[in-house]
């Protein structure tokens, strides 16, 4: 049975989120209408969950001690990590000595927070089908993952090109660049080095797969009504990636039967090992029924954004009612879109013009998430569009997008 308590009371039920952007925003806005206790934690002031939460802190995450001292103080009965930056170790020891429940499990969320934690568990420890790869610590160590070295009985065969260079820790893209060929190999490491989240050095190279399509497998594990664990998928999202980061997302994405059994089977794999409650998005690359592992959030993801005007539940509150215990409807309500805004500008306390004639595209709704920097290329908002169709959504979710146009004070 789930109890929850009053807010702001002695008996209230806590949930401590580590990031607030976008996505832990409405995470918050589903925990506060379940009245559930908010404390929204980032590494600026004002993030947008920090917007709407009972209580926002301000850290360095990825500081071990300023990370325990915060858990302590506050007493959360759950943390909730949003960003993959987080002191990890930290969290295991915390859940280990019964401080606290990291959802879905600290293990998950250190193994995540690096893609060679999750890389060598789906390919090496569950042996799902993922890119070739190699991870290498200088540029000297890519050149020779790439191109390989000499032949013989110690030669190593090479990634060749085109190859996809990516810090191990880093996200929405940041630090990626495609290698063509030897000219590209210097300035991917360099690219690499200035754009991880975390200086660490590292880097993944991957084999290019050629894929047709790219979805992301919304995976929720909940428990059940006689208290058994169990998994539910949403339908398909379909998206396009610029440079790494997600422009345009769409759901249901058409799949083959085989190609969708396939994708389900690998999310399920990966799932069932990482564990815990809470939603999933399981990143797949799909070339007719074959089917590539990429990469997984065990939290919501960016192009599930979408879900907000396409499911029941959105993915938003999917994960707050799994994370609290209480059961879940991942069905589809309508075909729908997404579509992101960019700020446009380096600048603070930006305006958003057009915001009225983004609204009057049929089917369409916004999220500006208050960020209270914008960047250039930093996502600051989102539109959406519900329709009868995919096409209509993703045309009238660009559209919507492009009548918002984000400028300086
Ligand atoms: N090996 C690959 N082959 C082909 N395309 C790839 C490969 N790796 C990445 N991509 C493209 O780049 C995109 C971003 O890659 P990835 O998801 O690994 O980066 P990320 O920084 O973790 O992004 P996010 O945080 O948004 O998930 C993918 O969705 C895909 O479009
Ligand atoms: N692909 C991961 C992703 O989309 N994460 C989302 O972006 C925020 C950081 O945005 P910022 O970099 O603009 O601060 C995170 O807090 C999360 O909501
Ligand atoms: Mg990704």
């Amino acid at each position: 049975m789930t109890t929850l308590g009053t807010p702001l009371s002695p008996h209230a039920t806590k949930v401590m989120l580590l990031g607030s952007g976008e996505l832990g925003k409405e995470v918050l806005i589903a925990l506060h209408r379940l009245g559930v206790e908010t404390i929204a934690v980032d590494r600026y002031e004002h993030a947008p969950g920090q917007q709407v939460a009972h209580h926002a802190r301000t850290i360095v995450m990825s500081d071990p001690q300023q990370l325990k001292a915060l858990i302590e103080a506050e007493r959360p009965h759950l943390v909730v990590p949003e960003i993959e930056a987080i002191a990890t170790p930290m969290l295991e020891e915390l859940e280990a000595a019964g401080t606290v429940r990291v959802i879905p499990t600290a293990r998950a969320a250190r193994l995540t927070m690096d893609r060679e934690g999750i890389r060598v568990l789906a390919a090496e420890t569950l042996g799902l089908p993922t890119s070739p790869y190699k991870f290498c610590d200088s540029l000297a160590e890519l050149q020779s993952a790439i191109v390989g070295s000499a032949a013989g009985d110690s030669g190593q065969r090479g990634i060749g090109y085109p190859c996809i260079v990516k810090p191990v820790m880093s996200s929405s893209g940041k630090g990626q660049s495609k290698i063509d060929g030897p000219d590209d190999i210097q300035k991917a490491w360099e690219y690499a080095m200035a754009g991880g989240r975390v200086s660490h050095g590292r880097v993944i190279v991957e084999g290019f797969i050629d894929f047709d399509y790219e979805i992301t497998q919304l995976t929720v594990r909940a428990i059940g009504a006689s208290d058994q664990m169990e998994t539910h998928f949403c339908d398909p999202i379909g998206h396009v990636q610029v440079g790494g980061d997600y422009v345009e997302s769409w759901q249901p994405h058409p799949m083959q039967p085989a190609a969708l059994a396939e994708s389900r089977r690998i999310a399920k794999a990966v799932t069932d090992n990482l564990g815990g409650q809470g939603l999933f998005g399981v990143e797949l690359f799909v070339k007719g029924d074959q089917v590539w592992f990429s990469e997984v959030s065990p939290r919501p993801h960016d192009t599930g954004l979408v879900t907000l005007c396409t499911q029941h539940q959105s993915e938003f509150e999917l994960h707050a009612r799994a994370i609290l215990g209480l059961p879940v409807d991942t069905s589809l309500r309508n075909p729908g879109a997404s579509a992101v805004i960019y700020g446009g500008v380096d600048a603070q306390g930006i305006m958003f013009d057009g915001v009225d004639e983004a609204l009057r595209v049929p089917g369409s709704d916004l999220r500006l998430f208050g960020k209270p920097e914008s960047f250039a290329k930093r996502r600051m908002g989102v539109a959406l569009a519900r329709a009868t169709d995919v096409d209509t959504a993703r045309g009238n979710a660009k559209l919507a997008a492009s009548k918002v146009k984000p400028r300086k004070a």
